[in-house]
């Protein structure tokens, strides 16, 4: 399973936690966001990483120039987009950045959002579900409602995001089968802050959920 820990602002902890287990960092190019980083400080940040990290950028109602520049600056594997970025978009960006991930992220609202979700098969990697906030685009620690997941099975891979604990995701994993997660506020001390105890909580939990399901 991939294990994206998004909101990574500082090298030391963007490193320190690709070695307890994550296998993709996130970066906030959303310049109202408290964990925002500009291209300079994520370049300095991916210097410092083992080849094998998946980075990837999140961004939300920019242009496709301006995520172009940033990917072109930066050396990001992947686009996360977090706005209101339609199909058409996704498959511009996809010409100008043929060889990034390309993330599509839903705030599900309601069972309806997830239908919105078949328009975006074709045109992107992955899907990413986080949940809705009226005045926050993301990083709130709002949980997704879990049981209307439950029949989401979606032709291409998917992130479970929002609210995600190093408490909960045991009992998250049990309900849903997702392709990967996605965790920011929960593993932070203050925005952009991550307290890497938090971070080694997750991960045991995570391989003591693993390795109960192997003997069983
Ligand atoms: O984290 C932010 O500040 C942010 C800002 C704008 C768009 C997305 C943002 N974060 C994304 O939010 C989800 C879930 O976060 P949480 O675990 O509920 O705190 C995650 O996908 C981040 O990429």
């Amino acid at each position: 399973m991939r294990i994206k820990i998004c909101g990574i602002t500082q090298p030391d902890q963007g490193y320190a936690i690709t070695q307890l287990g994550a296998t993709m960092l996130g970066f906030i190019c959303v310049r109202a966001s408290p964990r925002y980083v500009t291209s300079e400080q994520i370049s300095r940040i991916l210097e410092i990483l083992p080849n094998s990290i998946q980075t990837i950028g999140v961004f939300a109602n920019v242009s496709v120039e301006e995520i172009y520049q940033t990917v072109t600056e930066t050396g990001l594997t992947g686009v996360q987009l977090h706005g209101d970025e339609s199909p058409d978009f996704c498959d511009r960006l996809r010409q100008i950045l043929p060889n990034i991930e390309l993330i599509k992220a839903l705030r599900i609202k309601s069972p309806a959002t997830l239908i919105q979700a078949q328009n975006y098969f074709n045109h992107i990697d992955s899907l990413l579900l986080d949940a809705y906030h009226p005045q926050q685009l993301g990083g709130t620690g709002q949980r997704l409602d879990w049981q209307i997941l439950k029949p989401f099975s979606p032709p291409c891979s998917w992130f479970l995001a929002g609210g995600l604990t190093p408490d909960n995701i045991g009992e998250a994993l049990q309900q849903l089968k997702p392709d990967g997660i996605d965790l920011s506020s929960s593993l932070e001390r203050s925005p952009g802050d991550k307290d890497l105890a938090k971070v080694n909580q997750l991960f045991q939990t995570i391989s003591a959920f693993f390795s109960e399901l192997k003997t069983h």
